[in-house]
C-alpha cells in the first residue's frame, strides 16, 4: 500500500480531496482520519497540513499534499514533486499603516507569526535581529494588541491586512501553493509515481480546455495558427466538402480571446468543453 496525507482541515482541505477524487481515488466519508482505496492500493492520511511534512519527512507516510509555505517552515526532509494549482497565497511581512516600512526596520522589533522558522530564515538573509514572537493564528490582532511591532503572514486577497490597518512591505518571503511532497533524497516508487502523474493529469486538465470548431477549407491555416494545440491541432472532414472539423486543447486561461479570434476568421459552432483528467 501507498501512504499518502490529506489536509483533514483549512484552506487545503476541501480541493485537495477534490483532486484526489477527481484522480480516481476514493472520496473520504465524513471526517475519517484514514480512507482505505483497497483498488487503487493507497491509503490516505487526514492530518493537519502543518504536521503533514513531518511525517512524510520522516518516512512513515510515501507522500503528502501540504503548502509550500508550511513544508518550508517544517525544517523537515521532503522534496516537492508537483505544484498542484490550488491554495495560492504570498507570505509577507506588514506592519502599521502610515510608515514607509522596509524588512531592515525590523531591527530590534518583535515580528508575530505562526511560521517562526521561515521568518528567521528571512530575517536572517536580510541581516536583521528581530524577535520572533510564535502565535497560532489570528497573527493580525497581535500589533494592535501590543504583543508585536510587525507581523508575517499568510496573504491571500488581503483583507485580514487592511481590515486591521496593516500594509504588507518587502517581497514576499514565499510564494506559495499547495505542492505534493515526498522524502527527501529518495527515488520515487512506481506507485509514488502513478499517483503524481494522475495528479499532474488534473492539474494539467485545469489549466486547459478542449475548443470544437467548425472551418471553411480556405481558412484552415490561419485557424491552426490560432489554435496549434499541443503537438498539431484534430482535422476532420465533414460532410460539406468545403468545410473541416478542428479540434484542439487551448489554455483555460486564454479561451475566450481564442473563440474571439477564430469567430473573426470565420469560424462557426465553436464549442469549448472542460478536460477532466489527461496523460500528455
Ligand atoms: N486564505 C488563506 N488562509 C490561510 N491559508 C491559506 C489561505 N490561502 C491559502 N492558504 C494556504 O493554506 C495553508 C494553511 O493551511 P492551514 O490549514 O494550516 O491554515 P488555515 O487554512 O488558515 O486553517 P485554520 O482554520 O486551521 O487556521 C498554507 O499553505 C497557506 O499558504
Ligand atoms: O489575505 P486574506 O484573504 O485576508 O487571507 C489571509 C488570512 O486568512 C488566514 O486566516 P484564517 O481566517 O485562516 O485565520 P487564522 O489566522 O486563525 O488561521 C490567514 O492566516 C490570514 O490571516
Ligand atoms: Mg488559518
Amino acid at each position: 500500500m501507498l501512504r499518502v496525507a490529506v489536509p483533514n482541515k483549512g484552506a487545503l482541505a476541501e480541493p485537495a480531496s477534490e483532486m484526489l477524487g477527481e484522480a480516481g481515488y476514493r472520496r473520504r466519508h465524513d471526517r475519517d482520519l484514514t480512507v482505505l482505496d483497497h483498488a487503487n492500493e493507497v491509503e490516505f492520511f487526514f492530518l493537519r497540513p502543518k504536521d503533514i511534512p513531518i511525517y512524510v519527512g520522516n518516512g512513515e507516510l510515501d507522500l503528502g499534499i501540504t503548502g509550500r509555505d508550511l513544508a518550508i517552515d517544517s525544517g523537515a526532509d521532503v522534496e516537492e514533486t508537483l505544484a498542484l494549482g490550488f491554495g495560492a497565497s504570498t507570505f509577507r511581512y506588514a506592519g502599521p499603516a502610515g510608515a514607509d516600512w522596509k524588512p531592515a526596520d525590523l531591527a530590534g522589533r518583535r515580528v508575530a507569526t505562526s511560521f517562526p522558522n521561515l521568518v528567521r530564515e528571512d530575517l536572517r538573509k536580510h541581516g536583521v535581529e528581530a524577535r520572533v514572537i510564535r502565535l497560532d493564528g489570528a497573527v493580525e490582532i497581535s500589533v494592535q494588541l501590543g504583543v508585536a511591532d510587525a507581523i508575517a503572514d499568510v496573504v491571500e486577497t488581503g483583507r485580514s491586512l487592511r481590515q486591521h490597518n496593516l500594509v504588507p512591505f518587502g517581497d514576499p518571503i514565499c510564494v506559495s501553493e499547495a505542492v505534493l511532497v515526498q522524502r527527501g533524497g529518495i527515488e520515487a516508487s512506481k506507485r509514488q509515481s502513478q499517483l503524481t502523474a494522475r495528479l499532474r493529469g488534473v492539474v494539467f486538465a485545469q489549466q486547459y480546455m478542449m475548443l470544437d470548431y467548425d472551418c471553411p477549407r480556405e481558412l484552415l491555416e490561419r485557424a491552426i495558427a490560432i489554435t496549434p494545440g499541443l503537438e498539431s491541432p484534430t482535422v476532420a472532414p465533414l460532410a460539406d466538402e468545403d468545410w473541416v472539423a478542428v479540434r484542439a486543447m487551448v489554455p483555460r486561461k486564454e479561451v475566450n480571446r481564442i473563440m474571439d479570434e477564430l469567430a473573426d476568421a470565420g469560424a462557426k459552432a465553436i464549442l469549448a468543453s472542460d478536460i477532466r483528467s489527461c496523460r500528455l
